[in-house]
């Protein structure tokens, strides 16, 4: 077998690579790369999987790409996914991640493949909900609340229409939180855990800059996550969306002082009122039977494990900086 994934420079990419070749030795990996992203990712990957370079906003490149890899499957992760830049850079947002995810379904039809492809919605697309609307099910009203979210709606949507239309195979996941090791330095855990690291390591003072912390999520391990879009393609159905996300909520908060507690020196932190968003979505609880019913999957890593795996992360790439 043949996968093709988008975003394997990412957190998210390179764990499901490193799932694939740890489960499944035979399955042959391809990735898309831009010629620009740092690969540090997937350094260690080197001579294990494919890369090709391509564009999501170039179709003749996917086109080239999907002709030369013949994918029986495609994990769509690459994305602009962060929900801040989205406010500042709307229609870049838009840009890649609908029009992107559309040329990237085009792709497929030009090259004249059936694979099974995974598409990457967000917890986003229900936008803020009230206490009696949670835990969130896939019927939930969609009422995005930033850009980002409007992008995710669109590629949802498009991937929807694009089974309805033409037969595509495709399979909608709308993930709620999740996050470890090779996490984007700006998220908000990823954040938190740089600055404790910078701070143990005596690069910055007290404290630590953060956001609004009464946002409530429901964190998953990224690895739980590789093995959820794993077990998607092979147990999914073509056309159907699924939630998927972790088991334990917890407020922004609460995450912090996790990692505050597993640091080496006492920390201190502060709100900075330009980490405040111009709208926030502050309460995200799935209800994800629908997928562990279609799938089995159930999260295995506690968030102590992966917040810990985390700041480990951090500390590693600042002791090498
Ligand atoms: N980024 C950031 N967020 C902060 C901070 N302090 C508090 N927060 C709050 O922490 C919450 C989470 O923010 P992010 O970590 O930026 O993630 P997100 O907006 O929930 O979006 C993430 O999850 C989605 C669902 O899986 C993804 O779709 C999206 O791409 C991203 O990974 C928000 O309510 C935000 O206001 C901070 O210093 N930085």
């Amino acid at each position: 077998m043949r996968v093709l994934i988008t975003g394997i420079t990412g957190m998210v990419g390179s764990h499901l690579a490193d799932y694939i070749l740890g489960h499944h030795p035979g399955v042959e990996i391809h990735g898309l790369v831009r010629w620009r992203s740092p690969i540090d990712n997937i350094a260690h990957l080197t001579g294990r999987v494919t890369l090709h370079q391509g564009d999501l906003r170039d179709l003749t490149s996917l086109i080239t790409v999907m002709k030369a890899a013949r994918p029986d499957r495609v994990f769509h992760l690459a994305a602009q996914s962060y929900v801040v830049t989205s406010f500042t850079a709307p229609a870049d947002t838009l840009h890649t991640n609908v029009i992107g995810t559309t040329n990237l379904m085009d792709a497929v039809r030009w090259a004249d493949l059936d694979p099974r492809i995974h598409i990457c919605s967000s917890s986003e697309v229900y936008g803020q909900v009230t206490a009696d609307e949670v835990p969130i099910r896939e019927t939930n009203p969609l009422r995005p609340a930033s850009p980002y979210a409007v992008s995710k709606v669109g590629e949802d949507m498009m991937a929807l229409q694009y089974f309805l239309s033409y037969g595509l195979k495709t399979l909608r996941t709308r993930m709620f939180t999740h996050t470890g090791p090779r996490r984007g330095d700006v998220f908000a855990e990823s954040t938190f855990a740089k600055q404790i690291a910078e701070i143990e390591a005596g690069r910055r003072p007290n404290p630590v800059q953060v956001g609004n912390l009464d946002s409530v999520r429901t964190l998953a391990d990224v690895r739980d996550a590789a093995r959820a879009y794993w077990l998607l393609l092979e147990k999914g159905t073509p056309g159907e969306v699924y939630n998927i996300g972790g088991d334990r909520t917890l407020t922004v908060g609460e995450i912090l002082e996790i990692l505050k507690g597993f640091a080496t020196c006492p920390i201190e932190h502060a709100v900075d009122p330009a980490r405040l968003r111009p709208s926030d979505v502050t309460l995200q609880i799935p209800d994800t039977s629908r997928f562990r019913e279609a799938t089995g999957w159930c999260p295995e890593i506690p968030p102590e494990d992966t917040l810990r795996d985390l700041l480990a992360y951090q500390r590693n790439r600042i002791s090498r900086s």
